[in-house]
C-alpha cells in the first residue's frame, strides 16, 4: 500500500512535491487556468500548487457534497460503481485545466473526472499526481490524456 501521508508530515517534503510539480506545468503548460483537485486526496496537493501559479482550484466532489447546481459523472471501481461531481459553473467552456490527485491507481477516477471536464467543454492539458501504481495501467485508461507523476511503483 502506498500512502501519501509521510509527505504531508514532512514539510520540506510537502514543499519538494509542490516544487516539482510547479516546474513541470511552468515548463509545459504554462497556459492552464485552473487547477482541478480530485476527492478528497486531490485536495491535499491542488491548492497548494493553484496559490504557487496565482491560478484557481477547482474541486471534483463524491456525490452529494456539493452546493447549487451540478455535473456528475458515474463510473465503476474495482467493486462497485462511484460517482463523481463538480459545481456547473465551476469550469468555463474553454479553460485550461490540470487535473491533480494523490495517487494512479486503475485510472477510473480520474478518467472521470476527465468525462467531467469535457461535458464542460475544458480544453484538458493533463493530470497529475504524486504516485503512480504502474502494473494497474492506469495510464492507458486515461489516453490521449498525459499523466504526470513523481513517483513510480
Ligand atoms: O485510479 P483509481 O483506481 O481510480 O484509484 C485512485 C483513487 O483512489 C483513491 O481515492 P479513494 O477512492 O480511496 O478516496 P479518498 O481520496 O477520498 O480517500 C486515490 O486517492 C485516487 O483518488
Ligand atoms: N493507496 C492505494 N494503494 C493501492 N491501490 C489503490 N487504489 C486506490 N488507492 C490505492
Amino acid at each position: 500500500c502506498r500512502d501519501i501521508c509521510p509527505i504531508l508530515k514532512d514539510p520540506a517534503a510537502l514543499t519538494a512535491v509542490t516544487d516539482l510539480f510547479e516546474e513541470h506545468v511552468r515548463k509545459n503548460h504554462p497556459q492552464v487556468d485552473l487547477i482541478v483537485g480530485l476527492d478528497a486526496r486531490g485536495f491535499l496537493f491542488g491548492p497548494l500548487l493553484a496559490q504557487r501559479l496565482g491560478v484557481g482550484f477547482v474541486l471534483v466532489r463524491k456525490i452529494g457534497k456539493l452546493p447549487g447546481s451540478t455535473v456528475s459523472v458515474a463510473y465503476d471501481l474495482e467493486y462497485g460503481k462511484a460517482e463523481v461531481e463538480v459545481q456547473e459553473d465551476g469550469v468555463a467552456p474553454g479553460q485550461k485545466v490540470l487535473l491533480i490527485d494523490d495517487l494512479l491507481a486503475t485510472g477510473g477516477t480520474l478518467c472521470a473526472a476527465c468525462e467531467l471536464m469535457k461535458k464542460q467543454q475544458a480544453d484538458i492539458l493533463g493530470c497529475m499526481v504524486v504516485i503512480e501504481l504502474k502494473e494497474l495501467n492506469g495510464i492507458d485508461k486515461l489516453k490521449p490524456h498525459q499523466v504526470f507523476s513523481l513517483l513510480q511503483y
